[in-house]
Order: C-alpha cells, then structure tokens, then sequence
C-alpha cells in the first residue's frame, strides 16, 4: 500500500467517496467521530480496528469515552495523507456497521 503523500485534489477527491470523515482544518489527518450502543460495542470496534491496523502497519491516533470513538488518521512518516488512511478508514467504516 503506497505511503506517498497524496496532493489536494486527490484527498478531496478519495473524502467524497468515504462516509463520514472529514479533513482537519490543518489538512494533515481525516477525522471521524464514532458512536455505538454502547462500551461493548465500542471496544469490539476498537478491537477490529487494530488487527486491521498492525495487519497494514498503519496505526490509528484515537481515544474512547464509553460509547465514542475519536478517531485521526494521517501518516507521520509522509507528513500528510496517503492511500493507507483512506485504507484504514474504509476498514472502520465497515466494522463500525457491525
Ligand atoms: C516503521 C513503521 O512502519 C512506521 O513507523 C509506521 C507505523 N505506523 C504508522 N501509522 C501511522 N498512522 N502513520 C505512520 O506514519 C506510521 N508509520
């Protein structure tokens, strides 16, 4: 999966295809807040998310309370977005529907 960092038309262009994620104001992370029933549910999400994230080797920056999830998805090592976090955030999206 490449770790390039991705230009400007090419972020705004993979957000239009990508439920419920947004840019930061800083253009370096997407965001996307995630609520569940519950803790439990929560958790399993988080639980999901990383295998999916030690499998691709691209780690999510996020922090739970109870039944929220925050999430922040950039690539440190390319100063920006790549393909990986759009990847990562596919994949999330998908656990987040159950
Ligand atoms: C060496 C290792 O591949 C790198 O440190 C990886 C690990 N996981 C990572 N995760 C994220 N989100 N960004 C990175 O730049 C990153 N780098």
């Amino acid at each position: 999966m490449p770790r390039e960092k991705l230009d400007k038309p090419s972020v705004e262009e993979a957000l239009t295809r990508l439920e419920g994620w947004a840019l930061a104001l800083d253009g370096l992370s997407i965001r996307r807040t995630f609520t569940f029933k519950n803790f439990s549910e929560a958790f399993a999400f988080m639980t999901r998310s990383a295998l999916a994230a030690e499998k691709l080797d691209h780690h999510p920056d996020w922090s739970n309370v109870y039944r929220t999830v925050e999430v922040a998805l950039s690539t440190h090592d390319a100063g920006g977005l790549t393909e990986l976090d759009f990847e990562l955030a596919r994949r999330m999206n998908v656990y987040a529907r159950g």
